[in-house]
């Protein structure tokens, strides 16, 4: 399930870092590609009545210190209007009213999103005079909250919380594929998305009831039902400046998360980045179905031995997740980029396929006979039995005598001989294991 987005906004000094590590949970940095970009300070996941969600904090943005204020806080409300679910405006309810909030309330009435204006460093009950002109934005009635002391904080978090969107999954019929389409700006996303809409069988279908801007694109293709999950900012081209790099990719984690397919573009002029390894990762992790596209293929030079110097690149980099297919295409060219759906469902059955009992355990069976279990101070691991648990993805539960002995390597050999026997291509494959209670 994704998560939703909060996007904090306001003037240096409100007190916007306050009011996050009020209600920060663990922050995650990102990998920045670019030198020189604030590394840390930048999103949060956070808790509230059960529900989870991400918080942005778009201070985080100090691009160059030539920058005036009033610049940064519209670049700060152009990527909460881009990339947030709920904006929060916070104003300083002690200096009360400033020009600056006059013009970055102008900017955020124009959003369709919801947008809840707080002013912060209101310590006491009793609300400063200043505190009505904050009406005069026009964003309606101001919320008063002290992040120092925490008044207001919990009624905040339920006005926050009551705005996030209806999550989108249940529109979805069951057999319908969702894809996410991830990677950095600029390796091709919207092209490869607007190439395969192009196609003659793909028909783009109306989402019904939604209020809001619909982010995601269903779409069929010939009898199969499939969805780009939060196409919103990809394909409708953003003109925002290099710091939305790293908002794009919490976005990008978020569309993983809903997603069974993720479509991992590289860029065939750059390789795998940094960038590319973190948001691969994350696709693993959460067990998802993933395929590398490798793009802009029309620009290399190529000879014979081009293709297999670009694979053995990816292995290396991608070491983790060597079952992804490898497709190299061109949206400029459209070279290969009829194969992207035709590999989508491919995958996707493999990250749904239940594999049947008996036959697992034959496989099993096999592979301890012709590799013995390990043994540590006279002790041998002892394998009773697997099952498939779970799909999509695919988690297998093997019960054995002792955990202390089911080593990573042992482990890696059995999801091999795994994949040898049934394929699971494209797919993380899970094992778990248990110790058999009352034997030995
Ligand atoms: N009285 C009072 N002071 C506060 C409150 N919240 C924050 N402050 C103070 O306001 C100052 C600025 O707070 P920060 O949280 O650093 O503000 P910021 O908006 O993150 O500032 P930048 O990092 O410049 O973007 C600090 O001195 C805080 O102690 C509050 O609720 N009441
Ligand atoms: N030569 C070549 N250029 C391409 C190809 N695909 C995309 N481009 C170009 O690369 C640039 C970026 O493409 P986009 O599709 O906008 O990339 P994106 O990943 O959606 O970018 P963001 O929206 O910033 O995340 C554009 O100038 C495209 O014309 C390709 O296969 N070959």
């Amino acid at each position: 399930m994704a998560k939703p987005i909060v996007a904090v906004v306001g003037r240096p000094n409100v007190g916007k870092s306050t009011f996050f590590n009020r209600i920060a949970g663990k922050r995650i940095s990102i990998v920045e590609d670019q030198p020189g970009v604030t590394r840390d300070r930048i999103y949060t996941e956070a808790e509230w009545l059960n529900i989870p969600f991400t918080m942005i904090d778009t201070g985080g943005i100090e691009p160059d210190t030539k920058d005036i204020i009033l610049s940064q806080m519209r670049k700060q409300a152009e990527i909460a209007i881009e990339t947030a679910d709920v904006i929060v405006f916070m104003v300083d309810g002690k200096e009360g009213l400033t020009a600056a909030d006059q013009d970055v309330a102008n900017m955020l009435r124009k959003t369709k999103k919801p947008v809840l204006l707080v002013a912060n460093k209101v310590d006491t009950k009793d609300l400063p005079d200043t505190f009505y002109d904050f009406y005069q934005l026009g964003l309606g009635e101001p919320m008063a909250i002290s992040s120092a002391n925490g008044l207001g904080l919990g009624d905040l978090l339920d006005e926050i919380v009551a705005r996030f969107p209806k999550q989108q999954e249940d529109i979805y019929e069951e057999d319908t594929i969702k894809v996410a389409v991830i990677g950095k700006p600029n390796v091709g996303k919207s092209s490869i998305i607007n190439t395969i809409l192009g196609e003659e069988r793909v028909i783009v279908s109306d989402i019904a009831g939604t209020t809001r801007d619909a982010i995601d694109t269903p779409f069929t293709h010939g009898e199969d039902k499939y969805v780009f999950i939060d196409t919103a900012g990809i394909r409708r081209k953003s003109r925002i400046n290099e710091n939305i790099e790293k908002y794009s990719v919490i976005r990008s984690l978020t569309a993983i998360e809903r997603a069974d397919v993720c479509l991992l573009v590289i860029d065939a002029s750059e390789g795998v980045t940094e960038q590319d390894t973190k948001i691969a990762g994350y696709a693993h992790e959460q067990g998802k179905a993933t395929i590398i596209v490798v793009n802009k293929w029309d620009i290399i030079e190529k000879d014979t031995r081009t293709m297999n110097r670009y694979i053995k690149d990816i292995r290396d980099r991608l070491a983790f997740m060597l079952y992804a297919p490898i497709l190299f295409v061109s949206a400029k060219t459209k070279q290969r980029i009829h194969q992207i759906l035709e590999m989508v469902k491919f995958v996707s059955n493999q990250h749904a396929m239940r594999v049947q009992t008996g036959m697992l355990n034959d496989v099993i069976g096999e592979a301890t006979l012709l590799n013995q279990p390990p043994s540590d101070k006279g002790k041998r691991l002892k394998i009773y039995y697997a099952t498939q648990t779970a799909v999509r993805p695919p988690k297998f539960i093997i019960f054995i005598n002792d955990r202390e002995l089911a080593h990573f390597s042992y482990t890696r050999y059995l999801e091999n001989k795994i994949r040898e026997a049934f394929g699971f291509e494209g797919t993380p494959i899970w094992i778990e294991y248990r110790e058999k209670g009352g034997d030995e």
